[in-house]
C-alpha cells in the first residue's frame, strides 16, 4: 500500500528507472544451480582443472569454498565497509570519485545509462597506477589513479589493504587453474598483471521502495579477466543462464566467493570461456553488501587471443585492443548519462 502511493505519487527519480525489458520479475524461486568448487590443497589437480573449466564453459560463474582465505577477514571487511556507508554524506564525500580519479565514493554510478541504486567506494590494489590521461586513441599521455582513504578510522584502510593482498593471491591460483584448463602455461598472463589497474569495490545497496523497477547494478559482463565476489548473506545478484537466457540467483553460500569469468578472459580463450551477464536485484526491507575484486591488467597491454588456441580451423575472433584505452572509455559513462552505449569487447571482434 505504503508503496503504491509513493508510486502514485511518482517520486522514483528517473535516472533510476529500467525500461520495462530488463525489469526484475517477482517470480524466480529456482534450485541453486551455480557449481560450488571445493579449493582444499588435498584435492587432485586434474579432475580440479576439469571441473573448473566444465563451469567456465557452461556458466561462466561458479562458487569456490575451502579456498584459503580467513573467514574473519571477510567478517572484518563487512563490519568496516558498514561504518564507512554508515556515516553521513558530507564525510563520505571527502573522497568522492570524480572524472580525474575513479577512485573513493560515488552514489551516482550509471550501468548501461540507468542509475544503479547502490553506494560504492573502490581503491585500487595497487596504489598510484598509471593510466591514459583519456580514452581518444592518439592521445599518448598517462595520469595517475590515486586511493583515497577516509579519515574516521585507520582500521579501515589496514583491513582493505589486508583483504586486497588475500584476494589477489586467490585470483592469481584461479587464473591459473583457468589457464590450465585451456590447455595454456598457468603463469602465462602473469606479466600483464605488473602495475596492475585491479581494484576492490565496496558495493552497499540500501533498501528500495521500487525493486521492480530500478536495479542494484544493471546487467552488465566485467571487463576484468576474472572477478572474485564475497556478498553477504542477502541475496540479489543475478547471473544469464547461457543455456536459455533466464535470470538465476546465486544463492548466497557461507564463506564461499563467486567466480566469473571476465572479457579479458573470453577473448584470450579466443571465446571458448564467455564473460556471462549479471545483474543485482535489490528488495524494500534490507540492505545488503558485496565486495568484488576486479583482476585488471596494466594499462599498456594489449589484449588479443592466446596464439596457442588460434590456428585455421579456429581462428582468432578478436583484433587486439589497449587495456588502459578501454579502461578510460569505460570510465566516460559511469558519472553521467550518455547518448551511446559503453565501449565492449564486441566492439574488437573480427566479424567473419
Ligand atoms: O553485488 C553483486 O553481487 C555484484 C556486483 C557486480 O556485479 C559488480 O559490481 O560488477
Ligand atoms: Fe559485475
Amino acid at each position: 500500500m505504503k508503496e503504491r502511493k509513493i508510486r502514485v505519487m511518482g517520486n522514483i527519480d528517473p535516472a533510476f528507472v529500467q525500461s520495462a525489458e530488463h525489469r526484475p520479475k517477482a517470480k524466480v524461486v529456482e534450485p541453486n544451480e551455480i557449481p560450488v568448487i571445493d579449493l582444499s590443497e588435498v584435492r587432485d589437480e586434474l579432475s580440479l582443472i576439469s571441473e573448473i573449466g566444465k563451469a567456465c564453459e557452461e556458466w561462466g560463474f561458479f562458487q569456490v569454498i575451502n579456498h584459503g582465505i580467513p573467514f574473519e577477514i571477510g567478517k572484518e571487511v563487512e563490519i568496516e565497509a558498514k561504518k564507512f556507508f554508515e556515516l553521513g554524506l558530507e564525510e563520505k564525500r571527502r573522497v568522492k570519485r570524480d572524472e580525474f580519479n575513479a577512485m573513493g565514493y560515488h552514489d551516482g554510478e550509471h550501468t548501461k545509462n540507468v542509475r544503479d541504486w547502490k553506494e560504492v567506494y573502490d581503491y585500487l590494489v595497487e596504489d598510484n597506477a598509471q593510466v591514459p590521461s583519456s580514452h581518444e586513441p592518439d592521445d599518448k599521455n598517462l595520469r595517475i589513479l590515486t586511493n583515497q582513504w577516509p579519515q574516521h578510522s585507520l582500521h579501515f584502510r589496514e583491513i582493505m589493504e589486508e583483504y586486497a593482498r588475500e584476494v589477489e593471491k586467490l585470483a592469481y591460483k584461479l587464473l591459473g587453474l583457468i589457464l590450465l584448463s585451456l590447455g595454456l602455461a598457468a603463469d602465462k598472463f602473469n606479466g600483464c598483471f605488473k602495475n596492475q589497474l585491479s581494484m576492490l569495490r565496496l558495493n552497499y545497496y540500501p533498501p528500495c521502495p521500487f525493486p521492480d523497477l530500478a536495479l542494484g547494478v544493471g546487467r552488465h559482463k566485467d571487463s576484468s579477466a576474472l572477478t572474485v565476489l564475497a556478498q553477504d548473506d542477502v541475496g540479489g545478484l543475478q547471473v544469464k543462464r547461457k543455456s536459455d537466457g533466464e535470470w538465476i540467483p546465486v544463492k548466497p553460500t557461507p564463506n564461499a566467493f563467486i567466480i566469473n569469468v571476465g572479457d579479458i578472459v573470453q577473448v584470450w580463450s579466443n571465446d571458448k570461456y564467455e564473460s556471462v551477464e549479471h545483474r543485482v536485484v535489490v528488495n524494500t526491507t534490507k540492505e545488503r553488501f558485496s565486495v568484488p575484486f576486479f583482476f585488471f591488467p596494466a594499462h599498456h597491454v594489449t589484449v588479443k587471443p592466446a596464439e596457442e588456441l588460434v590456428n585455421e580451423q579456429n581462428p582468432a575472433k578478436f583484433g587486439g585492443y589497449n587495456y588502459g584505452k578501454f579502461f578510460a572509455n569505460r570510465n566516460r559513462s559511469d558519472f553521467k548519462k550518455r547518448d551511446v552505449e559503453n565501449i565492449q569487447i564486441q566492439h574488437f571482434r573480427i566479424l567473419d
